[in-house]
């Protein structure tokens, strides 16, 4: 029977000041997965390549994304998953929603594409739940719909693409430690000042506008995270010390990558984005810290069909 093999693409969550609604898709950095239509009914993973994830479908988020789909669509076939993982589960940049897109986009495209990038998003956020225990969208709409996204609620879900300016890169350091997405929620407080809301969302703003403008001085203004981030940047090491560095280089911007470990800088121009990544290098390379470092450009196509 039909399969297809795609690429499935790691993605930066929050962009800084966007807790749960922004996102961007990397270009270098995915996994791979094949997905074969079957006669005998029902989801199944036959294969995981890269890191030792459940074989149970209930317990691999992208079994439970199929499964959500598969339930409600009632197709007159099964499927089979193989997932070749290069995304490190708890990185933080997207490991489960690569996943738990990459087989609801699988299935849709062997189906004949009934289901539009919306709907594949509302079933991936049900794999994406059982990783971080909540159904938040902001990695799997850019996975899915590629280039930046704004998440403007998840009940109805709604998303907006946002433009992507022209030479944006991104450089990124990955401490090699996990911290898991459900872990790093768990210690935000409930309630915030007043005070930080208003720069938060006055920071939301300016950023979209400085996007679709190609802004950059703009963008750089807006790329500060005043909620989140003092209480996360406990658990990376080193975090003000590789952002002042990357400020220092040259960079936009630089924040902690979706739930961390992982820390993200936005740059103008590959070169920029290459001094940026030696900075960072040499802060970790100094304090002993193992880590593995990328420069990406922004992936604007998103989730795609490689064979
Ligand atoms: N297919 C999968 N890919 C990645 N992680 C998965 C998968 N299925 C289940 N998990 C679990 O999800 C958790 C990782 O998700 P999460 O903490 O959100 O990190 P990330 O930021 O990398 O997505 C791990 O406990 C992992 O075992
Ligand atoms: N908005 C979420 C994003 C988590 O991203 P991940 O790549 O760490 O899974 C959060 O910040 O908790």
């Amino acid at each position: 029977m039909k399969e297809i093999k795609i690429f499935s693409p790691a993605t930066v969550a929050n962009v800084a000041c966007g807790f749960d609604v922004l996102g961007f898709c990397l270009a270098t950095i995915g996994d791979e997965m094949i997905i074969r239509q079957t006669d005998k009914k029902g989801i199944k993973i036959v294969k995981i390549e890269g890191y030792d994830l459940p074989f149970e479908v209930e317990k691999n988020v992208a079994g439970v994304s199929a499964l959500a789909m598969y339930n409600d669509l009632k197709p007159d076939c099964g499927f089979e998953i193989e997932i070749y993982k290069k995304i490190k589960p708890g990185s933080g940049i997207g490991s489960s929603s690569a996943s738990a897109a990459g087989s609801v986009f699988g299935m849709n495209s062997l189906l004949g594409n009934p289901l539009n990038k919306t709907q594949l998003t509302n079933y991936a956020m049900k794999g994406e739940a059982l990783a971080s225990q909540s159904e938040h969208a902001d990695n799997l709409a850019p996975a899915i719909f590629g280039g930046f996204t704004l998440v403007k609620s998840t009940h109805p879900l709604q998303i907006i693409e946002l433009p992507t300016p022209s030479g944006l890169y991104v450089t990124l350091i990955h401490p090699q430690i996990e911290i898991k997405t459900s872990e790093s929620r768990a210690i935000l407080p409930k309630d915030i000042p007043l005070k930080n809301a208003i720069t938060q969302w006055a920071n939301v703003g300016s950023l979209v506008h400085g996007l679709h403008t190609s802004n950059y001085d703009l963008i750089k203004d807006s790329l500060n995270d005043v909620v989140i981030e003092p209480h996360r940047k406990q658990l990376i090491p080193h975090f003000d010390n590789i952002k002042s560095h990357a400020m220092e280089a040259g960079a936009l911007g630089c924040a902690i990558s979706g739930s961390g470990p992982s820390i993200f800088v936005l740059s103008k121009g590959e070169v920029v984005a290459k001094t940026v990544e030696q900075a960072l290098r040499n802060v970790y390379s100094e304090t002993g810290v193992a880590f593995e470092t990328y420069v990406s450009e922004i992936n604007t196509e998103g989730i795609k069909i490689l064979t």
